[in-house]
């Protein structure tokens, strides 16, 4: 059944674009654990607003208000954010769980997203910008990725097609090119839904 984590090289890659879009094409449920920013629209909002209905969105665990790192957002907020409340929700129906930020963002002092995503045992999908810079953020994310023992299950481009970044991303990582999701303009659920149909791999994370 399809179960992902959706991580990324940085945070406003396109995590919540892409998990949205899998999300609402797989009809599957989304859960962000933790939400840091309460300000402006929240990733569960975004998810809910572009899948129309087609994904279940389930509640975070935290949500804290300041839009920064969640470690340091607890700590603002008076609260430790706790790896073991962090359970991944029941059932073996469809799943996609965004983390925040990148793969070595802190969640508290002592634990990294990274160590949430090997407590859950699920393949992450990496989702990766296409502009000068993403060769290094996405190699050193998928050694920080494997170095854990996180199995990795593709990567996800967001944004202009970059066929020579893309293409030495994918042999010196050695990871699988499940699709570019196209810079959307508008970014609408219809515009998302098609452009996950006809531009993702949706047959190879859909098993
Ligand atoms: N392919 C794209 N086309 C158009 N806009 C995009 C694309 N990818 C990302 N964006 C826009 O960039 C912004 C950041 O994207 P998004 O919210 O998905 O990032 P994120 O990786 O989920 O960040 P966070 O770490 O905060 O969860 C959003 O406004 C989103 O709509
Ligand atoms: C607030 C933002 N939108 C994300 N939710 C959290 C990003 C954390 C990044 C931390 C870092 O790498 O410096
Ligand atoms: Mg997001």
């Amino acid at each position: 059944m399809s179960r992902y984590v959706v991580t990324g090289t940085d945070t406003g890659v396109g995590k919540t674009l892409v998990a949205a879009g899998l999300a609402g094409h797989l009809r599957a449920r989304y859960w962000k654990p933790v939400q840091a920013g309460l300000d402006e629209e929240s990733d569960s909002e975004a998810v809910h607003r572009l899948t129309e209905g087609r994904a279940e969105v389930l509640p975070e665990t935290w949500r804290l208000n300041t839009a920064c790192s969640p470690h340091e957002a607890a700590r603002i907020d008076g609260v430790r954010i706790d790896p073991a409340a962090l359970v991944l929700p029941e059932g073996d129906g469809p799943l996609i769980v965004e983390g925040a930020g990148g793969v070595l963002v802190p969640v508290n002092d002592e634990t990294l997203y990274v160590d949430l995503f090997a407590q859950w045992g699920l393949p992450v999908i990496l989702v990766a910008r296409t502009v000068l810079g993403t060769i290094n953020h996405s190699l050193l994310s998928l050694e920080a990725l494997r170095s854990r023992g996180v199995a990795v299950a593709g990567i996800v481009f967001s944004g202009y097609e970059n066929l020579a970044s893309e293409a030495a991303i994918v042999r010196f990582g050695q990871v699988r090119h499940l699709g570019r999701l196209p810079h959307l303009d508008p970014v609408t659920p219809a515009s998302l839904a098609d452009s996950v149909t006809d531009q993702i791999h949706i047959d190879v994370i859909g098993s």
